[in-house]
């Protein structure tokens, strides 16, 4: 589904603040795998998945998805197949829009530059479905600015947007870090239902190392640039959080340090 070959990319190159944030990254995704990606700060995570998002273009490498190269693809055309959540709840949703206004441009992502006149009766009937699945009440306020709602409703409203028109991949960047614990929980249990309902190929950037442990099928650990653990079936069953921080200093001959990592959990 999703082929990353020999990826590299450097930050200014050449001038003092060069800065190799990924150092060949081979990596292939099944359809319907769900990979947990964590690693120490500055790892290269969020670089990895703009890379794929087509937000930097790659100084070596190449991208291919559903067997299509899209190494050279702008970042505009990539994103009718690909889904992206970030931290930061304001990130993915427009403010001063409605509800529907927003799932609208989110439906025609990719396909159109310009928002078609109205909404019709079968997309609102759509974004009523779908936001009833949420079970957050929001598909009776359709027409209440984004602006109005709680970060968690936010963030909510921004898994649905991003997975409305079903994209072949699904890129989550720590998407319920800002949220309060309560309210990630609920994020978190919805996106996990979400990504279930529709089989969606992901990847996910966590800083919660038992979440990434039990949340998908595969977890990849990454630092300095490059892919250091690669975790998946029984052996993944078997790992533990402590586990994890012994495989990290092993890989890397250095201690796992992470500002906003939640350590605990088994
Ligand atoms: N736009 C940019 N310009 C210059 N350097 C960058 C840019 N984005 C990231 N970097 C650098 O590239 C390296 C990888 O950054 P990246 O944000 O991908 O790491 P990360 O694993 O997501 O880190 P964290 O978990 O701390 O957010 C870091 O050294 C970072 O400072």
């Amino acid at each position: 589904m999703l082929r990353l070959e020999n990826i590299h990319k450097i930050f200014h190159p050449g001038g003092i603040n060069e800065k190799v944030a990924l150092k060949g990254i081979n990596l292939f995704v099944r359809a319907g795998d769900v990979v947990t990606i964590i690693g120490s700060n500055g790892a290269g995570k969020s670089t990895l998945l703009n890379v794929i998002a087509g937000v930097y273009r790659v100084d070596g490498g190449k991208v291919i998805l559903d067997g299509e190269d899209i190494t050279h693809w702008p970042e505009h055309i990539r994103a009718a197949r690909i889904g992206r959540v970030f931290q930061d709840p304001l990130q993915g949703t427009a403010a001063s829009m409605t509800i529907e206004e927003n799932l609208a441009l989110a439906l025609r992502r990719g396909r159109s530059r310009r928002l078609r006149p109205g909404i019709t009766q079968a997309e609102r009937q759509l974004f009523k479905e779908r936001l009833a699945l949420l079970g957050l009440g929001l598909e009776n306020r359709l027409s209440t600015r984004v602006g109005l709602l709680s970060g968690g409703q936010r963030q909510a409203l921004a898994v649905l947007m991003a997975t409305i028109a079903t994209p072949k991949i699904l890129l989550l960047d720590e998407h319920t870090a800002a949220l309060d614990p309560r309210t990630a929980a609920t994020v978190m249990e919805l996106t996990e239902r979400i990504i279930a309902r529709h089989r969606l190929t992901t990847l996910m950037v966590t800083h919660n190392l038992a979440q990434a442990l039990h949340t998908g099928n595969r977890t990849i650990m990454m630092h300095e640039g490059r892919i250091i653990l690669d975790l998946c079936g029984p052996e993944r069953e078997r790992t533990t959080v402590a586990d994890l921080l012994r495989m990290f200093e092993q890989a890397s001959g250095d201690a796992f340090t992470y500002d906003r990592a939640l350590l605990s959990g088994s």
